[in-house]
């Protein structure tokens, strides 16, 4: 995945979500997009998704065009979104079923693919629940397995374990690990710093719309003075001005 030079700044705002923003995630690693409060990272995965149209810039997913390919695109890459993109008065499974449709899948993949997710993703017994009745972290589960029914070889996740109990996000975090080791790319955000120092190949620290430092934690923690996690590193870069 390749972004160049992407700006994007949206109708009434004064400063720019995006400016100029240029980075690459390489295929097989998991790879973290951080960043502070307003830097851009969901503006950019929204591009990636085809969701936005950026003023100017280019981005490409498997040599595919995010901006112009959208609907070539949908097949190759699965997004979970900070909000639960769920029907609520569905159970999982209808959900499931509904989604499965949608990216035309025959009922008997879904059955499969989705027995095995919600299994591996501690929600088998919970399948014929409505997902309005789920906690936050049952949510977050199973919005991870919504995007992946159709097998994609890119899986972004905008803030996964948000908000979710240590339990799911241990869960979520082992699940994205193995998910990577069968050869699938992961791009995901967080602002959690250990989270991603331990998950990440490589990290890209983003903001105000710019890119800050790229690298693997290891290589950042070494090459920046008087730090010994990633946290100090982001700190380093980003400031301790809050951005309110
Ligand atoms: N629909 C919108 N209309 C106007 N401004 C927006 C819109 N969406 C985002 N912005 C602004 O664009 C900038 C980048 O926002 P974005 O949501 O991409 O940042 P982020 O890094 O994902 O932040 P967070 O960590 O808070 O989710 C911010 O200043 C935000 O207020």
């Amino acid at each position: 995945m390749e972004i160049n030079n992407l700006k994007k700044q949206y109708k009434g705002s004064w400063t720019p979500a995006l400016d100029g923003l240029s980075l690459r995630v390489n295929a097989g690693k998991v790879t973290g997009l951080l960043g502070p409060n307003g830097a851009g990272k969901s503006t950019t995965i929204n591009i990636l998704c085809g969701l936005i149209v950026p003023d100017s810039g280019t981005a490409f997913i498997n040599g595919k065009n995010c901006i112009k390919d959208t609907v070539s695109l949908r097949g190759h890459i699965g997004v979970v979104p900070q909000q639960v993109a769920l029907f609520q008065n569905l159970t999982a499974w209808e959900n499931f079923r509904y989604i499965g449709r949608l990216y035309g899948l025959p009922e008997t993949s879904i059955n499969d693919h989705a027995g095995h997710l919600l299994q591996r993703l501690g929600l088998e017994k919970h399948a014929d629940k409505r997902v309005g009745r789920y906690s936050g972290g049952m949510r977050r589960r199973a919005n991870i397995i919504a995007s992946l029914l159709h097998e994609p070889e890119l899986l972004i996740l905008d803030e996964p374990t948000a908000g979710v109990d240590v339990q799911s996000r241990a869960l979520i975090l082992e699940f994205l690990e193995e998910y990577n080791r069968s050869g699938k790319t992961i791009l995901y955000t967080s602002h959690l710093m250990d989270e991603a120092q331990k998950i990440c190949d490589e990290v890209v620290i983003i903001d105000e719309g710019k890119l800050v430092m790229e690298g693997t934690p290891d290589e950042l923690i070494r090459q920046t003075p008087d730090c010994r996690n990633l946290e100090e590193v982001f700190l380093h870069y980003t400031g301790h001005s809050l951005r309110d």
